[in-house]
């Protein structure tokens, strides 16, 4: 099996004017609250390092590590904690910070467990969102952009671990030998 980057879903620069777009709504939003940022990882690494830069609240981090998809291109649809948070979450206003919503899986077993820990508030912001292979309706605050029903590659995506530090989104074209 070799492997390529595909067609660009995302361009670099448009994902920069969006993230700037989505810190400011979110500066908006919670304007005078002290928000908690939790981001998961490793995919929403990148994203929430550009996104905390366009915050004007105050903010902190922790992060959380799921895992579904291993080096497959499809979610196993088993969720599993490999890193929990630091802190507990009672009364905090979390904001969970995902780079893709595509099945919604992940983010379902996340907001059930965060839910349980009693925050003020809990909502999400997700850059990139696949509404097509959805199987689970959830409510996601803020999203940065659409993109279709392809497997995507970069700017924190990642294939078998790989792709993650491209600036843009793009496909991944897989093909056999
Ligand atoms: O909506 P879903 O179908 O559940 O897919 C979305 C999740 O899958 C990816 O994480 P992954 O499990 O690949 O871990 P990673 O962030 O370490 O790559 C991505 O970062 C999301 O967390
Ligand atoms: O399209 C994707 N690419 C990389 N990781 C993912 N996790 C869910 N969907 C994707
Ligand atoms: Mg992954």
């Amino acid at each position: 099996m070799s492997e390529e980057i595909g067609e660009i879903l995302v361009q670099a620069d448009d994902l920069q004017h969006k993230i700037k777009e989505m810190g400011e709504q979110i500066t908006r939003d919670y304007e005078g609250k002290s928000l908690l940022l939790v981001g998961v990882l490793k995919g929403a690494v990148l994203f929430l390092a550009d996104l905390m830069r366009h915050l004007d609240v105050t903010c902190e981090i922790d992060f959380m590590a799921v895992s579904s998809y291993g080096s497959s291109t499809e979610s196993s649809g088993v969720v599993r904690i490999l890193k929990d948070l630091d802190a507990p979450l009672e009364g905090r206003h979390v904001l969970v910070v995902e780079d893709i919503v595509d099945s919604g899986l992940t983010l379902q077993y996340l907001l059930r467990t965060l839910e349980a820990r009693g925050p003020a508030s809990l909502e999400v912001c997700a850059l990139l969102t696949k509404p097509s292979r959805r199987t689970v309706d959830l409510p996601v605050r803020y999203t940065g952009f659409e993109i279709p029903d392809k497997f995507a590659i970069g700017y924190g995506l990642d294939y078998a671990e790989r792709y993650r530090g491209l600036p843009y989104v793009a496909t991944l074209t897989l093909t056999d030998d």
